[in-house]
């Protein structure tokens, strides 16, 4: 199973509708791929807080449009990152969408954990509640979105679930670029997954990006991995590997559970 990562320049030069119209063409010439990921928030920048009201779609919004047309168009599976999704009642949240190569919406995911303590996503946003996993024919994917990436709890309830490709789209910095490369990597390690982490690249709203979007196998051995710049990534994806690892490392099955509180 082929896997692509499409690490987009966020540019505030350029606008919202032609960079997804330019994301849309990316995602179509990915006709290889199996699955396609983006990264969070690129319609608009994940630190383009001032832009979120204006940019605030609801589920079958513009970019549901363009990208459930351009994943049926490469028939592919695409997890098209996520995009400030305008709830019936007017709540915002970061939501991640997932389509299926006839281009129907297969899972929405709201991000659990909101970025900036008292500023910027954590107040204007809504949390997510509900942890989300995607079978596919091939693999089953558990979704997390940026900051979720350093909540290892979460991950282990999807892996619980069955996830066995933990997929994690981003907009994270620069400046703790250090902390998602080793936490990717401690995510595939620990659960014994494969681990696609799709980041941005360029700078937005004064916050330059990590971009370094990896795809990292269940023994933590990275498959690929990007620059800082706009660029695509691919990896073929064995998912035989996953029970293969953990029949002859089996740590999970070496969880004690339940312990009492200190
Ligand atoms: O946790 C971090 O350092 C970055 C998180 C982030 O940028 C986000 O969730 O948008």
């Amino acid at each position: 199973m082929r896997a692509s990562l499409i690490q987009v320049g966020v540019d505030q030069q350029e606008s919202v509708n032609s960079r997804r119209e330019r994301v849309a063409s990316l995602v179509r010439a990915q006709t290889a791929s199996d699955l396609v990921v983006l990264p969070e928030l690129w319609p608009v920048g994940a630190f383009a807080f001032e832009a979120f009201e204006e940019v605030a779609e609801p589920l079958d919004g513009p970019t549901h449009q363009v990208m459930s047309a351009a994943a049926r168009d490469a028939g592919v599976w695409l997890h098209a990152g996520s995009v400030i999704e305008r709830a019936a009642d007017g709540a915002l949240y970061n939501t991640a969408l997932v389509y299926s190569p006839d281009g129907e919406r297969a899972a929405h995911y709201r991000k659990i954990h909101r970025f900036g303590f008292d500023q910027g996503e954590a107040t204007l946003l809504g949390a997510g509640t509900e942890p989300v996993t995607v079978a596919l024919p091939e693999t089953t994917l558990g979704l997390a979105t940026c900051y979720d990436l350093r909540f290892p709890e979460l991950f282990r309830q999807l892996v619980d679930a069955g996830a066995q490709t933990l997929v994690i789209p981003a907009g994270w910095p620069e400046r703790r670029r250090a902390h998602w490369s080793l936490l990717a990597r401690a995510r595939a390690v620990e659960n014994q997954t494969y681990v696609l982490a799709c980041g941005t690249g360029g700078t937005h709203a004064g916050v330059e990006q990590a971009g370094h979007s990896v795809i990292v196998d269940p023994w933590g051995e990275v498959l690929a991995e990007a620059g800082r710049d706009e660029e695509i990534i691919s990896a073929e994806l064995d998912p035989e590997l996953i029970g293969k690892t953990r029949h002859v490392f089996p740590v999970l099955r070496d969880r004690v559970l339940g312990l009492p509180t200190p």
